[in-house]
């Protein structure tokens, strides 16, 4: 589903990933992994089209990203859901409200203004905010809920939208161990239940190891390390985490 070849990205002028080749199947949890300025958002917001390519072939969803026009780059966005560290929810809105809010693209506006959700909406949004466990704040403003929480929320809201794949950009770097890892242990439960394709940039190697069942190490933008998290060798993590030479 997504098919990276010799794939060269950046912004402007400036290269920031070189010939990257990757291959992701339905249904992979993976976790990006590479010291500060490595390249991991860069190669993460890729996958949206967002990203100047510069060389090589890039392939998501069977859309060609090297020239993708406007309209298929609405229903490529369509199809991925984005979770930032900083939750990005509508505060002032309830649990539930910002879990529907992921479905609007198939609720017209009026009713979303007037909160006029049908049965088979919120039955959808009860489910996503089970599978988060959330459920019994699902009432609750999200600016009472704690940052692990509202993590969880966004995740819920991301699925209402039924992604084909979630991309996770440090989602848990600003929690606390509990916190994180039970986010972690949310985004795998979804990646299997859903067999959706979850991809995350994590700074912690542990989370990484622990949770995901693929890793992709990168450093100064290229791809040094691409197999099973058992296969991480201490050796291997030194070479990612290595300083620009
Ligand atoms: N919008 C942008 N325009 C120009 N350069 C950018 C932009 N965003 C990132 N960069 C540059 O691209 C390089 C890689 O940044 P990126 O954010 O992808 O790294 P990262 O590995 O995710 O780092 P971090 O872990 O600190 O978030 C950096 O040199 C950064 O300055």
């Amino acid at each position: 589903m997504i098919k990276m070849k010799n794939l060269t990205l950046g912004y402007k002028k400036e290269v920031i990933l070189k010939e990257i080749d990757l291959k992701v199947k339905k249904g992979e949890f993976i976790g990006i992994i590479g010291p500060s300025g490595a390249g991991k958002s860069t190669l993460l917001m890729s996958l949206t089209g967002g990203i100047k390519v510069f060389d090589g072939k890039f392939d998501v969803l069977d859309y060609d990203l090297t020239k993708i026009k406007k309209k298929h780059l609405i229903r490529l966005r369509e199809q991925i859901g984005v979770i930032f560290q900083g939750y990005n929810l509508v505060d002032r809105l309830s649990v539930i409200d910002n879990v529907i809010s992921g479905m609007l693209k198939d609720i017209p506006l009026s009713r979303a203004i007037l909160k006029y959700y049908k049965e088979h909406e919120i039955k959808k949004a009860k489910e996503y905010m089970d599978i988060v466990d959330i459920t019994k704040h699902s009432l609750k403003r999200c600016d009472e809920l704690s940052g692990g929480q509202r993590q969880r929320v966004a995740i819920a809201r991301a699925l209402a939208a039924e992604p084909k794949i979630i991309l996770a950009d440090e989602p848990v770097s600003a929690l606390d161990p509990k916190s994180a890892k039970k986010v972690m242990e949310i985004l795998k439960k979804v990646n299997k239940t859903y067999n959706v394709t979850v991809i995350a940039n994590l700074h912690h190697l542990e989370y990484a190891k622990e949770y995901c069942d693929r890793i992709i190490g990168v450093n100064n933008g290229t791809v040094i390390f691409d197999d099973n998290s058992e296969k991480l060798t201490d050796k291997t993590v030194d070479k990612i985490y290595a300083a620009k030479a």
